[in-house]
């Protein structure tokens, strides 16, 4: 697996430094609160794990699972919801966690979503942010690194269900898509 990546882009060193500098900004922020985190799956799972380990208050989770990209590596701009919350967020603080937000159709979505089911308060923290890709008006309060446009696989992200196992963040090399 190793071989098919030509650059890392974060290490796992690096990951749970973001990780630790995440989690304390939300610790500091929501003192005394209890939010639901909810990670959006599959490619939040590795960072909703290490991040949650790195806030010091208490939490509950939750899951959703959403599509918008289909096989390649571009967004279709369409999102199905294919897992549904099992709880209720009525009046809650709710914390969106991501592995990456890039054009924020998948996002946006959500978001729209939980507003509409009155939740007390929303952010989102999301481990990578492509910004030159956004498309629709959405910034995640909580950022780990900025990244610039480039396919990225590993520590959740895939590509063709392949490479999330990978513990960092890298690039592949370019044969691989092709
Ligand atoms: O900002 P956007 O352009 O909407 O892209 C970001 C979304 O795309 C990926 O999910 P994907 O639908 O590939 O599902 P996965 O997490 O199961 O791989 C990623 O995990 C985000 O949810
Ligand atoms: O760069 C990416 N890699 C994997 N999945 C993704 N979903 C949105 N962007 C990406």
């Amino acid at each position: 697996m190793n071989d098919s990546i030509k650059s890392v882009v974060l290490s796992e060193e690096q990951i749970q430094e973001r990780c630790k500098t995440l989690g304390k900004q939300i610790t500091e922020d929501y003192n005394g609160k209890t939010p639901i985190c909810i990670g959006i799956l599959k490619g939040s799972i590795m960072f909703m794990a290490d991040l949650i380990k790195c806030i010091d208050t208490h939490v509950e989770l939750d899951f959703m699972d959403v599509s918008s990209y289909h096989g390649g590596t571009e967004s279709t701009g369409e999102v199905k919801i294919l897992k549904d919350l099992s709880t209720s967020v009525e009046n809650r603080d709710v914390i969106i966690i991501e592995d990456i937000l890039e054009t924020g159709t998948t996002l946006n979505s959500i978001v729209d979503l939980l507003k509409y089911r009155n939740v007390n308060s929303i952010e989102i923290v999301t481990l990578l942010d492509k910004p030159m890709k956004r498309k629709v008006d959405i910034e995640a309060k909580y950022v780990g690194e900025k990244i610039p446009d480039e396919f990225v696989v590993g520590y959740g992200l895939d590509f063709a269900e392949r490479y999330r196992n990978l513990p960092y963040i890298g690039t592949l090399k370019p044969e691989i898509y092709q």
